[in-house]
């Protein structure tokens, strides 16, 4: 069954045409985002003026909410945005970022929901806290106490609860391996290196390239898969490429630079790695 994923990794990158994204997303990482999107073929636009978002959804592909820094009002600007999105089924994703530090986010990642993104994500930790189980998450940082088997497992059935039977949302939550669900079907993925945790805004562009794939077609769980693999197989070209020693800027900007190089290698998805878990 991981045979059509590589599958479907070979045929989405390189992008055949360039997907206009609509991200609503937090200032501390907006230009790494937006440059990850043109890197890998897309195409970025910014926009969190409310008035704007008509015409803005009318041009776009797909919208991104990322839920990082919200500023007053927020309520606001992402609710309509989803709203929105839903009423003319533009896929949409959700980030869930910081949700087990604010009761706001939590309250604001609910109603989001309830809009059915085609993809909802957070790290582990903001994934354990939007369904309400026990997290060690901190700020917007996941917790390796989260993760190992027994975690992973029953987050995983938690998700299949919240997601009912008519949901189409794809969950995702990242960290050391990662967990994607979808209906009763999960999967870990477990490409990766350490050095992805030691600087801001990965999630985060984890996201873009979600979305960016969503925008081009691929349904939640396709996009996910797809997206985690290829940012993950980056980071871990970028440590194979570097000579120690390195600092975490320098990792930063290879596993970026990998963004535009890794898919022009022919074979880049046949070192996908992960495994289905049973939770029924
Ligand atoms: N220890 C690790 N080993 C392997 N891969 C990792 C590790 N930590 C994170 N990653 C990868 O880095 C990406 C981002 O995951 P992470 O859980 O750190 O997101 P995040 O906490 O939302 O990040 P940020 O808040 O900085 O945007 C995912 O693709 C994940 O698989
Ligand atoms: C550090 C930080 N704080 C809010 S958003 C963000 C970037 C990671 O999402
Ligand atoms: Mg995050």
């Amino acid at each position: 069954m991981l045979d059509d994923f590589t599958e479907v990794l070979k045929t989405a990158l390189p992008l055949k045409q360039a997907p206009l994204v609509h991200c609503l997303t937090n200032a501390v990482t907006i230009e790494t985002m937006a440059n990850a999107l043109l890197y890998i073929g897309a195409q970025p636009i910014m926009a969190d003026y409310p008035p704007e978002f008509e015409d803005v959804c009318r041009i776009t592909d797909s919208l991104l909410l990322n839920l990082g820094h919200l500023g007053p009002g927020a309520g606001n600007v992402l609710a309509p945005a989803s709203h929105y999105a839903h009423q003319v089924q533009k896929p949409t994703l959700v980030d869930i970022v910081g949700i087990s530090a604010t009761q706001t986010r939590y309250d604001l990642a609910q109603k989001l929901f309830l809009d059915q993104p085609a993809v909802l994500k957070g790290n582990i930790s903001e994934l354990r806290a939007f369904t309400d189980l026990p997290s060690h998450g901190r700020g917007v940082d996941g917790s390796a106490l989260d993760q190992g088997d027994a975690n992973l497992i029953e987050l995983a059935k938690a998700l299949c609860l919240k997601a009912k039977a008519d949901s189409t949302t794809t969950f995702m939550a990242t960290g050391p391996v990662d967990l994607i669900v979808n209906g009763n079907q999960a999967l870990v993925l477990e490409n990766g290196v350490a050095q992805l945790d030691r600087f801001t805004g990965t999630g985060d562009v984890v996201g873009a390239l979600t979305a960016a794939l969503l925008g081009v077609g691929l349904n939640g769980w396709q996009a996910s898969v797809c997206a985690i693999t290829y940012f993950n197989l980056c980071g871990e070209q970028a440590l194979h490429q570097l000579t120690p020693p390195f600092g975490e800027a320098t990792f930063r900007l290879a596993t970026l630079d990998q963004l535009s190089l890794l898919m022009t290698q022919p074979t880049w998805y046949q070192q996908l790695k992960g495994h289905f878990i049973e939770i029924a």
